[in-house]
């Protein structure tokens, strides 16, 4: 990675929303549709050179970013500069050249080569159509040429094979071949290995390390798989839910995470560092639906550090679990079922059990609380303010009794978080750059795209 190094793709408040058109239940509503929010508004910068990483967990819309960077998807809003021009804006010529500098590699090998051409007749379509190297002669040596840099060797043998008689390695190396026979600056590379054997993965990853000295090439990487990140990648971009929720030098982003959820996500994976402790994540529940994602930060419904509220004279991980009772009441999740109501329970004794069982947080055993049996816990042990503990009390009343409407009234106003109410902005943490109310103090990112130089 060069520190002086220019910017070659400018990221600028970038959204990709999926499936505009009005659902039937949106139009019987008269709702306006509810697009799936696959990328929303993401900036950042790669620097000449860079082999940028994007990770996160299936779904957070890896994949909808990789293809808006070589503009097999158009931005609903916001811009991409590839060297300083609007990809967006481009005329015809400026498309045609865009098209041999910036190049994708996909998951999938099978997929993405066709089974009736030969392996001559893959590599050699990008160099017609961009009408590059003039005749047939000089065409076939270049193929020939890719084909021995990427380990086809000898490239002759390759050359008159189908997808079919290749391995998924080798097929790998001819999609890798066919995006690279037209020196590409930029290369995006979705999942390159995952479809491999593991055996072979690390062959074709040092491969593609050895091309991009030898190209000059700047990439992107997408995975889930955060140990192939850090083996690759100088900057990591993390995202959650559409957001790049962190961003900064690799190293950094592993070993000091920033934001809980890039915390949570590394927990996860103990292979990244074998030295560390092997622990299981602090998060709660499941990653929402992308249609309809939380307000604020889009992850503090999971979240361990979610912020209390000023005043709150109880502890954090208290206020944690008022929280998430409420949610599950405001949202029915919590019902007269998870107490016991038949007519010999007296009613108090019912609320008490539902706050035993709304209070808990179905956590791996090293985060619960010591009266936390995971499914239940005891309030007292909680260190919840009184009064805050009144307040859940009622609702939970009301809930036993049917009253969703009395029970969110009781609850109305009450536990608010800066983490539901607003959208975090980037602020500087450390060598990092993260999207998170825990660093509010920290400066914040007034360039629209933070570089790499930072
Ligand atoms: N063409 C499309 N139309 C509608 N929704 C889409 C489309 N492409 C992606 N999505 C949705 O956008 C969200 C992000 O998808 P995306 O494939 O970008 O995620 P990902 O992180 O790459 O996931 P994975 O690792 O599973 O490939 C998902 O909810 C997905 O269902």
């Amino acid at each position: 990675m060069d520190r002086n190094a220019d910017p070659l793709v400018e990221v600028e408040n970038v959204s990709k929303w999926f499936d505009m058109s009005q659902g039937v239940v949106d139009r019987l509503m008269g709702r306006e549709p509810t697009p799936v929010k696959a990328v929303d508004d993401v900036s950042f910068t790669i620097n000449e050179g860079d082999i940028m990483g994007i990770a996160g967990e299936s779904g957070c819309g890896k994949t909808t970013l990789g293809k808006l960077l070589v503009q097999l998807h158009e931005p609903t809003k916001g811009s991409i500069k590839f060297d300083g021009d609007d990809i967006t804006e481009m005329s015809n010529d400026d498309e045609q050249e865009f098209r041999k500098r910036v190049q994708m590699i996909f998951q999938d090998p099978f997929e993405s080569l066709n089974p009736r051409m030969t392996v001559f007749q893959s590599v050699v379509e990008p160099l017609r159509i961009n009408d590059m190297y003039g005749g047939y002669s000089e065409r076939r040596e270049r193929v020939i040429e890719v084909l021995n840099e990427v380990g086809l060797s000898p490239a002759e043998a390759y050359l008159n094979e189908f997808p079919k008689e290749l391995s998924g390695g080798e097929l790998q190396r001819v999609a890798i071949a066919r995006a690279l026979v037209v020196n590409p600056d930029f290369v995006v590379c979705d999942e390159p290995v995952s479809m491999l054997d593991v055996s072979i993965r690390a062959g074709v990853l040092n491969l593609m390390k050895e091309l991009q000295d030898e190209y000059g090439l700047t990439y992107v990487f997408i995975s889930h798989d955060l140990s192939l990140i850090r083996y690759m990648c100088d900057r990591t971009a993390i995202m959650y839910l559409g957001d790049v929720i962190e961003q900064g030098p690799t190293d950094d982003v592993v070993m000091d995470p920033k934001h809980p959820y890039t915390e949570a996500l590394f927990d996860a994976v103990p292979e990244v560092d074998p030295e560390a402790e092997r622990h299981r994540a602090n998060v709660t529940g499941e990653v929402p639906n992308p249609r309809n994602p939380p307000s604020g930060c889009r992850f503090h419904p999971r979240c361990s550090k979610i912020i209390p509220p000023e005043g709150w004279t109880g502890s954090q991980p208290a206020f944690r679990r008022a929280f998430q009772f409420k949610r599950q009441v405001v949202t029915e999740q919590l019902g007269p079922d998870d107490a016991d109501t038949s007519a010999e329970t007296a009613a108090g004794r019912a609320a008490d059990e539902l706050l035993e069982h709304g209070l808990a947080l179905e956590l791996p055993e090293e985060h619960q609380s010591a009266s936390e049996t995971g499914t239940t816990v005891d309030p007292r042990q909680l260190d919840l303010p009184n009064d805050a503990e009144q307040t859940l009390r009622e609702a939970a009343e009301r809930v036993v009794s049917g009253d969703y409407d009395a029970a969110r009234e009781v609850l109305d106003g009450e536990f608010e978080t800066v983490c539901a109410r607003e959208h975090p902005d980037l602020r500087t943490a450390g060598d990092q750059i993260t999207a998170c109310h825990l660093y509010e103090g920290e400066r914040k990112e007034t360039r629209k795209a933070p570089s790499a130089d930072d």
